[in-house]
């Protein structure tokens, strides 16, 4: 098969895992006889410094005629002080909006090598395989009005979301259940938020045409406690853009490292994007120490989302288990046993495993 691949490293430790992703990918092309072709683009940033732009308008024009889109990730703090058109994530949500990547998906799972590198105890995160499915293009994030006001004495964000954009993550949840282990978590935090009471009765209204899927309501603050202390109780997770912003980066430390995070940004009939969860880490970057893995995984995603291309991504999820099993890892995995690798050495012992 030919397809079209928008690769946009980013910043920070992004172009560093990208181009180890892209060794993998290439692997993949070889192996099942495909053929990749990788246009590049800018975001972030470096689209900043280039185009004083964090989203130039060419990038998204390509992704909108690509076949799926690849991110490393983006900021820093060469640009933290930015007034807030010019920040580099701002590049990350326009591109969300963009392309209407509603649906989110976060695997979080936990391999029995790596049960070490938690700071929780092995009986508690052993096990651990779930799946956050976060709504990404509304909410606080995108809410207006967004300002300060009173002489810079108040400020204001808004909350803001539409039956039907409600609608079409919990039904996403809903399905992603019905693929696994049918049971779904809808998390909110409806003792108190107006939008979050509109969501439980969505959610209540859907559950009908879902029979098989068992489907519980938990507010959000219980959820980061159960998150830690009873994992292995979840299967799917369908949660609004922020909370699901917050309980993904701490569902990784189920995993270990944020650098296991892998994720899929989909949109109803589109281009979807691919980036791992975590950000440009700029306190590793460019040491060639980064975990790749998070944007490997994400790859592998790609491929079964977009291009339906199952068995290549299962050779991507079985190739990084075996490596993992033969005791490789990062620097970010705290690990007791085993051989620390580099970025590319890992993408390399990766590659070969497939
Ligand atoms: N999708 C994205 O592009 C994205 C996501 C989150 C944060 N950010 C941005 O990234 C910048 C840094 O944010 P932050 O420090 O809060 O979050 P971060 O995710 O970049 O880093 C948090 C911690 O995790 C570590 N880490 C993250 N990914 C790693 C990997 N692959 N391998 C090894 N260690 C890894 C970092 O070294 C750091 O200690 C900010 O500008 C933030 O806005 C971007
Ligand atoms: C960088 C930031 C805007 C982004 C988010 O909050 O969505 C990041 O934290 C993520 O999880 O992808
Ligand atoms: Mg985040």
């Amino acid at each position: 098969m030919d397809k079209n691949i928008l690769v946009l490293p980013g910043d920070g430790i992004g172009p560093e895992i990208m181009e180890a992703g892209l060794l993998v990918l290439d692997k993949i092309a070889s192996t099942f006889n495909h053929q990749f072709t990788i246009d590049k683009g800018l975001i972030g940033g470096h689209a900043i410094d280039e185009e004083n732009d964090p989203l130039p308008n060419e990038t998204l024009l390509k992704a909108k005629n690509s076949d799926a889109v690849l991110l490393g990730a983006v900021g820093g703090p060469k640009w933290d002080n930015n007034p807030s058109h010019l920040r580099p994530e701002r590049g990350l949500l326009a591109i969300r909006k963009g392309l209407d990547l509603y649906a989110n998906l976060r695997p979080v799972k936990g391999f029995k090598q790596l049960l070490d590198a938690s700071p929780l105890k092995p009986d508690v995160v052993g096990g651990s395989d779930l799946l956050i499915v976060r709504e990404l293009t509304g909410g606080l994030y995108f809410g207006r009005p967004s300002e300060r006001r009173d002489n810079d004495q108040t400020v204001v964000d808004t909350l803001s979301y539409t039956r039907k954009e409600m609608k079409r993550i919990i039904v996403k949840g809903f399905e992603s259940a019905q693929l696994r282990n049918k049971k779904l978590t809808s998390v909110d935090k409806a003792n108190v938020l107006e939008s979050s009471k509109m969501w439980r009765e969505i959610v209540e209204a859907e559950k009908v045409n879902f029979p098989d899927v068992t489907v519980e309501h938990v507010l959000v603050d219980a959820c980061a406690m159960k998150l830690i202390t009873a994992p292995t109780s979840f299967d799917v997770i369908v949660t609004e853009n922020m909370f699901g912003d917050i309980l993904s980066d701490e569902a990784s430390v189920l995993t270990g490292s944020l650098g296991m995070l892998p994720s899929a940004s989909l949109a109803e009939n589109g281009v979807g994007l691919y980036e791992p969860a975590h950000g440009s880490a700029p306190d590793i970057a460019n040491q060639n120490i980064a975990n790749p893995m998070a944007m490997i995984l994400s790859i592998a995603m790609m491929l079964r989302y977009s291009f339906a291309m199952n068995d290549e991504a299962h050779a991507i999820e079985t190739a990084v288990e075996k490596v993992i099993d033969q005791g490789y890892h990062t620097g970010d995995l705290k690990v007791k046993h085993g051989t620390k690798l580099s970025t590319s050495d890992m993408a390399e012992m990766i590659v070969q495993a497939i």
